[in-house]
């Protein structure tokens, strides 16, 4: 195989080929087709990914290849987070809402599902920490609780918030609202509503939902002026809630929200991570709270290959990148920098050399945002560069690779040296392998301290992640191709819904 990347087709080309190709990613990450739900809601939200959308059909193509482990495997091994003793049926829920989850193909609970339902849903109401692994399905955990609790009875009740989560980021936002109104969707009179940043045109409006999903500034923001009733909000879920607590800013506003609802009032915090920083701040926001809790050597899951290359310099990274790209086929990727001025560098250089990205950083505002993110998740760019602005919680099931073009690092005070940051690494590789499916995260070492983060990381976390021999290019599909099939975990995309956007 040549090293030229003029050589290789470029990325462009095969996002517009309708013919699937095979390769390491979808060898082993093939979906198992099944039929979408007959019905689809009326607000558009799609079930599978690239259903409908502002952009028309999706252009994703899934071949039907043999998968090594299905789904339902996995959630037979009690070692798996995606295993669980009970069904659906056995948790209790409301018919209408079994018959959402039964709709988005969901046959068993995940662990963290079938573990958290029932303290969740016990009376009195009890707070909660919940923890799992990213992608096992917590989002799903803190919506059945809230459609079981929320009272639609009557048309009044339908437009008074009653349950309210906060997320991180719009797009997670939006995204959790979708799961909301995909899992309510037979639940008569169901009203739910994003609070995130408006254009100009939309601002003064009312919240007038049973359940709103919002960021935390424009919910403060709603609530002090009056645009949102909270007299009968009865649940607060705080999704990736070790970052809402941990951020200076995001923490207060989460503070300042909470303290503006109803005292009695259902907390649950839900995250991948809990660091021992926020630990105390979270039983402070959650008191008395059951917990579900994970030991950080137990948090990176098995399906996500994690490898790393060796690039002499910064600029070398560039070039890395490109070549990688040209030399493999993938399905969806994510690059993952540290700063909006690479995002866009990034965005340019490759856009230029004939690759079909977007870049989505908190440089674009509200609609613009959106356009990007669905872009993505309907499959019309196939790569995405992103800061850590939607390293988190992001749910896209056609997402093969992530790629780490920095390191995630972090500054513990205003003058002291960057160090690794554990949290954002798994966060980010979390993106790809989720519920069961493999996925690659590969991580750009560019320097010796770079590499000493990366080594830290790993230790933090007990994982291995293995380097590619960058000398050999011929031989590094070959090399990623072993690297995932050495897995034990398969894929299999039945029972999931993805694609889910307001
Ligand atoms: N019981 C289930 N059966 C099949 N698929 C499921 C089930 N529960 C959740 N899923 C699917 O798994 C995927 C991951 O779920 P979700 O986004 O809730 O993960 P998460 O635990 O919140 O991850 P993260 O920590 O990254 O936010 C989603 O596509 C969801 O539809």
């Amino acid at each position: 195989m040549s090293s030229e990347p003029a050589a290789t087709p470029s990325l462009a080309d095969r996002i517009t080929k309708d013919e699937p190709k095979q390769s390491w990613a979808d060898e082993v990450n093939s979906p198992v087709a099944e039929e979408p739900p007959s019905t689809k809601p009326e607000n558009g939200i799609s079930q599978t990914d690239g259903a409908s959308g502002p952009f028309g059909g999706s252009n994703l193509h899934e071949p039907d290849y043999e998968v090594q482990v299905k789904l339902a495997d996995l959630q037979e091994d009690p070692n798996n987070p995606l295993f669980s003793a009970q069904s659906f049926e056995q948790l209790n829920l409301k018919p209408e809402i079994l018959k959402g989850v039964v709709g988005m193909n969901f046959r068993k609970p995940s662990k963290v599902q079938e573990k958290t339902l029932p303290l969740l849903l016990m009376n009195p109401p009890k707070n909660l920490i919940g923890q799992s692994q990213s992608g096992t399905g917590k989002t799903a955990a803190f919506v059945l609780n809230i459609l079981s609790r929320i009272d639609i009875s009557t048309p009044e009740l339908q437009k008074t918030p009653q349950a309210l989560v906060l997320a991180p980021s719009r797009e997670l936002a939006r995204q959790i609202c979708g799961v909301v109104r995909l899992m309510g969707h037979f639940m008569e009179g169901l009203v739910v509503d994003a609070a995130v940043p408006v254009d100009a045109s939309q601002r003064g409006r009312k919240i007038e939902a049973s359940v709103i999903v919002g960021t935390p500034g424009t919910v403060q923001d709603l609530i002090k002026r009056r645009s949102m009733n909270v007299t009968k909000m009865r649940i607060l879920v705080l999704d990736e809630a070790d970052n809402m607590l941990d951020q200076q800013g995001l923490g207060d506003q989460c503070s300042r929200v909470k303290a503006m609802l109803p005292k009695d009032l259902q907390v649950v915090l839900f995250s991948a991570t809990f660091p021992e920083n926020v630990v105390r701040y979270a039983h402070t926001f959650a008191p008395n709270a059951n917990e579900m809790t994970l030991k950080h050597e137990d948090l990176t899951v098995e399906g996500i290959k994690q490898v790393y290359l060796d690039c002499d310099n910064d600029d070398a990274k560039y070039e890395t990148l490109v070549k990688f790209y040209g030399m493999l086929t993938i399905g969806s990727s994510i690059i993952f920098v540290k700063r909006k001025e690479t995002a866009t560098k990034l965005e340019q250089r490759m856009t230029a050399e004939g690759h079909k990205v977007v870049a989505l950083t908190s440089n674009y505002e509200g609609s613009q945002r959106d356009i990007v993110i669905d872009a993505f998740r309907l499959g019309h760019a196939k790569v995405l560069i992103a800061t850590n602005v939607l390293a988190r919680g992001i749910d896209v099931s056609s997402v093969s690779m992530v790629v780490n073009y920095d390191v995630p690092d972090t500054q513990t005070g205003p003058r002291t040296p960057t160090v690794a940051d554990p949290q954002t690494y798994l966060h980010r590789i979390g993106r790809t392998g989720r519920f069961g499916r493999v996925g690659v995260a590969v991580t750009f070492v560019s320097s010796k301290a770079d590499w000493e983060k990366l080594m830290a990381i790993q230790n933090y976390f007990g994982c291995e992640i293995v380097r590619l021999d960058t000398q050999d290019w011929d031989d590094l599909e070959e090399q990623i191709t072993k690297i995932i099939k050495s897995s034990r975990a398969g894929t299999n995309l039945q029972g999931s819904a993805n694609a889910i956007t307001t």
